[in-house]
């Protein structure tokens, strides 16, 4: 693992409990992410963006998800493998999440500053005075006024772009170097997701954060992401920097998203939709995840799982075998 490597995830196979029994969710996902920059996991809903950046911190429910194989380094230390006293003190501290719901994650029943010094305290980072300092710190470095107002607060008396800056703030309480940010403002209006999205980059910068941001918005990330890891039905389709992966998309799903884009109409104003569903766990087709959607198929995307293959330039990768295909027919 090199020292610019801060997370790296090889062969990452989870499976989901099902009444048929277990079927795989995750498949041999692989991606790396360096020190200060951000990672974009993006596809379609019920692509698994959400299940893998829980998976990363073994954060899902036991009896519904089994991990077959795979590790997760941070730091050189494998999270699969780690005693969970240990684990608990990577998350929340070293690693942290917004979600996309800021109610979900913060207790209705607690004050903001409360809630906000409670995992400083559990981590044993200082003692509570030093807590609510650093609380007032973030809440104002998120662009909070009234900081002592907002920490005598509830959650219901603030608006949704006011609780996930909250959020935002309370992740970093514990100095993490890694946040991970699920659709952190798909739940919010346009004009509050574009200023939340400009704090992310100015907090990244400012506290050296790397940040996983998951979102289905191929136009969003573009703007945000040093690296694009597009994800379909559990697995990895295509992966590469930003500008190589928008320029010159080399997997069909990717382009096919891309071409979605509202952005990207065509002349005549037509929306290209992708027809047809992700298929869900359990349902995954024997080759090729993205066979029965993809336009490109041939014989041999029906019978296996393509893996990733260089696509270009340096490590941008695509799991297509049209890249095999291409390759054979120079
Ligand atoms: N607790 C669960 N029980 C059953 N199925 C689940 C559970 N969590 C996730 N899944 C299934 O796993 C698949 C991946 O879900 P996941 O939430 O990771 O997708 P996603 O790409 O994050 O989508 P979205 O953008 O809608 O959040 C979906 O088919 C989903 O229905």
């Amino acid at each position: 693992m090199s020292e610019e490597t801060i997370l790296s995830v090889t062969d990452l196979s989870l499976e989901l409990r099902t009444e048929n029994g277990y079927v795989p969710l995750l498949q041999d996902l692989s991606f790396r992410m360096e020190k200060g920059k951000v990672l974009a996991l993006v596809g379609e809903s019920g692509c698994g963006k959400s299940v893998c950046s829980m998976a990363l911190t073994k954060l899902l429910p036991k009896d519904l998800f089994r991990f077959t194989g795979g590790e997760v380094l941070f730091e050189s230390r494998n999270l699969l493998t780690l005693a969970s006293k240990e684990l608990e003190s990577v998350r929340g501290r070293n690693i942290s999440y917004v979600f996309q719901e800021p109610f979900s994650s913060l207790d209705p029943l607690q004050k903001i500053g409360d809630q906000m010094t409670e995992g400083f305290l559990i981590h044993s980072m200082g003692s509570r005075k030093e807590g609510e300092e650093k609380a007032e710190y973030l809440l104002s470095s998120v662009g909070i006024t009234d900081v002592k107002l907002r920490m005598n607060s509830y959650p219901h008396q603030l608006s949704g772009g006011i609780l996930q800056r909250v959020s935002i703030a309370a992740a970093l309480m514990c100095d993490p170097k890694l946040l991970i940010a699920d659709e952190p403002t798909s739940a919010l209006d346009v004009t509050v997701q574009a200023q939340l999205v400009e704090l992310l980059l100015k907090l990244k910068d400012a506290f050296g954060l790397s940040v996983l941001f998951i979102s289905h918005d191929f136009g969003l990330v573009s703007h945000i992401a040093d690296q694009i890891c597009v994800l379909y039905a559990g697995r990895v389709a295509e992966i590469g920097s930003t500008d190589s992966v928008i320029e010159s998309p080399s997997h069909p799903y990717t382009r096919d998203l891309l071409n979605s884009l509202p952005s990207r109409f065509t002349a005549t104003g037509a929306f290209r939709t992708i027809e047809g569903r992700v298929p869900p766990p359990g349902s995954y087709p024997r080759g090729c995840h993205y066979q029965n959607r993809c336009s490109s198929a041939f014989d041999r995307c029906e019978s296996s799982k393509p893996n990733l293959l260089i696509a270009g330039s340096p490590e941008h990768y695509s799991a297509c075998y049209l890249l095999s295909k291409q390759g054979e027919n120079k």
